[in-house]
């Protein structure tokens, strides 16, 4: 790979400074410039299947055969992806961080544009399968978001590993659903071990949710 994104040089910067500490054993470990090529070339593209497989799941009223072809064909995928079934730290999915939303399939979609100490500005595309209710994103699904893309500028704000200890989302219109939307989050202060939030999404002009959430940063083995 011979260009980084935004996230691949910043998180490459932070396991550098953080090289010097005491190996992190617990929360989410900071060797975040991990092996990119884990799963090959056509991970991202795997992935997006994985994904696109959820939306046409979320939509279709399937006959009565096609859903017994469907259990039939998915028993042998399982089969296989069962055989190659590795720890968390080693799996590319949350970890391939040149692709959206780190490979993740439980994440909505997002491309970081640009990510640092001053914050995370992100497009993300809430889809079929992030359905809440007449074509609008599931407020749950927008919790998720913020408090994943609210995480990465809480670590890389404070320069350590945080996790959530409250996440509060005001919601103040619709979210549509495959509508590119732009989402920011930033440290607003910290205090010790406490990182406060905040985090907008927007469509367009339209503020469709905001938040604020307290990430506390973990201690050494700390899980
Ligand atoms: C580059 C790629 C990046 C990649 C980035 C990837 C980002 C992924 C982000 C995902 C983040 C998650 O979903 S994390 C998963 C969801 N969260 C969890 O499961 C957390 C479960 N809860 C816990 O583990 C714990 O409660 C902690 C760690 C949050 C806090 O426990 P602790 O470490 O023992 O700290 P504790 O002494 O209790 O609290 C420290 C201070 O915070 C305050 N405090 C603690 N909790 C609260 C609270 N809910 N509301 C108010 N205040 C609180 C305390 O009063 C205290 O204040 P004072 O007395 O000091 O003033």
């Amino acid at each position: 790979m011979t260009q980084k994104s935004p996230l691949q040089k910043t998180a490459t910067s932070f396991a550098e400074e953080s090289a010097d500490e005491p190996h992190h054993e617990g929360g989410f470990r900071p060797d975040f410039d991990i092996d990119l090529t884990r799963g090959g070339p056509r991970y991202g593209e795997f992935i997006e299947e994985v994904r696109t497989f959820m939306d046409r799941v979320k939509a279709a009223l399937p006959s009565e055969e096609l859903v017994a072809e469907v259990i039939d064909e998915l028993k042998v995928l399982n089969a296989k992806l069962d055989e190659v079934a590795i720890d968390e730290w080693r799996a590319p999915s949350g970890g391939r961080i040149d692709l959206p939303a780190r490979g993740n399939i439980t994440l909505p979609p997002y491309e970081v544009d640009d990510a640092g100490e001053e914050g995370v500005h992100a497009r993300l595309t809430f889809r079929r399968y992030h359905l809440g209710g007449n074509n609008a994103a599931h407020g749950g699904q927008v919790a998720v978001a913020f408090d994943d893309l609210m995480g990465m500028a809480g670590a890389l704000g404070s320069k350590g590993i945080t996790r959530t200890a409250y996440l509060t989302v005001n919601y103040r219109a619709i979210t549509p659903l495959d509508t590119e939307l732009k989402l920011r989050s930033w440290v607003d202060r910290m205090e010790g071990r406490k990182v406060f939030l905040r985090a907008t999404l927007h469509n367009g002009e339209t503020l469709c949710a905001e938040a604020d959430g307290l990430f506390i940063k973990l201690k050494p083995g700390q899980p």
